[in-house]
């Protein structure tokens, strides 16, 4: 039998609660968390804004103290061997950090050279990472005068200089717009077949789809489910997600579908039903029928074909809020 895949990342009850501070209350941003990133591998913390996913890239980048569990990275303890662990891993933070007095290119040469390569050498890796994203026409420019796409795969290059065995990104697309992230999608892409372990955050689901091998979604601090995309779908049940909003109380005709064969949940808010089904075909015309017939109008209706919202939706009872 083959050894078990030698972890990247890992995690046993991780917290982190930000103590009260004057009228505002503690904040328990990560409530127990437990994560197995082996090696090689491109993982995707996934959660909507305020679920804890920075507050726990920022422990497992040694920038902010736990208050509770373990973890370690690289085989290291992020809280008793933070220096260690630090010459180990690459960090994009979400805002442009590059250095102003320095240019774009040069913002990469010292990174270098602070983890002790020699001049030569540092220009060399920061001329084949320009290269390689493209950006070596950018080089002479201000930081801060380039795009912001630019600035993030500076950013990234800056993060690779000492060639870190751990790459964290936390939501690198924030802010981009769909042609420039989809860019850097590929930037990545090309990444991790070079191997490259890469842990992400991110809340745009597609994104998460796109890009991660693994995904753990993540709310209010704590996981809710991990696994592979598909896998995800899987247990959360493939289905199709029929949401229909009436303006008026919703005929009770509408529970009956409850049992009907390829249906397997309905729920009825107010004005809001909201169908998931294996087999969706027909289903959203049949709620419009049903509403006509006892003189209740559709407001609003969407189909959400089986994907990482469905699953959060499924899990959560709540629309997830990007
Ligand atoms: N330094 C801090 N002091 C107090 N509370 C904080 C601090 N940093 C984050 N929080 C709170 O902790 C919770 C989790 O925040 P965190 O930034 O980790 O979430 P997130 O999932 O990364 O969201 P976002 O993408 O918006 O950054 C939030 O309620 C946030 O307000």
């Amino acid at each position: 039998m083959s050894a078990p895949p030698e972890s990247a990342v890992s995690t046993t009850d991780l917290k982190k609660t930000y103590p009260a501070a004057g009228p505002r209350p503690a904040v328990h941003a990560v409530r127990g968390i437990d994560l197995d990133v082996p090696k090689g591998e491109f993982f995707g913390l996934l959660g909507p804004n305020g679920a804890g996913k920075s507050t726990t890239i920022g422990m497992l980048t040694t920038l902010v103290v736990p208050t509770g569990g373990s973890a370690r990275v690289c085989g290291l303890d992020v809280v008793r061997q933070p220096v260690e662990i630090k010459r180990r891993i690459g960090v994009v933070s979400q805002n442009n950090t590059l250095d102003s007095d320095l240019t774009a290119g040069e913002n990469l040469e010292f990174r270098g050279r602070f983890f002790g390569l020699g001049a030569r050498d540092a220009r060399r890796r920061a001329d084949e990472l320009m290269e390689l994203f493209g950006l070596t026409e950018q080089r002479g420019g201000n930081p801060f005068e380039i795009s912001g796409g630019q600035a993030k795969r500076f950013m990234i290059c800056r993060a690779l200089m000492h060639g870190p065995e751990v790459l964290f990104l936390d939501e690198p697309t924030a802010g981009l717009d769909p042609q420039t992230r989809t860019n850097l999608w590929e930037v990545l892409r090309g990444l991790q077949e070079s191997g490259q372990t890469i842990v992400l955050t991110t809340h745009y689901m597609e994104e998460a789809e796109a890009l991660c091998e693994k995904v753990a979604v993540v709310d209010h601090g704590k996981i809710l489910a991990s696994g592979t995309v598909d896998e995800l779908k899987g247990a959360a049940g493939a289905d199709t997600v029929i949401t229909v909003t009436y303006d008026a109380p919703p005929p009770r005709e509408i529970k009956a579908l409850a049992d009907r064969d390829g249906i397997s949940k309905v729920e009825i808010h107010d004005g809001q039903v909201r169908v998931f089904a294996a087999e969706a075909e027909g289903i959203l015309g049949e709620l419009v029928a049903v509403g006509a017939a006892a003189g209740v109008g559709v407001t609003d209706a969407t189909q959400l074909r089986p994907s990482l919202e469905t699953v959060f939706l499924t899990i959560t009872g709540r629309d997830y809020r990007e």
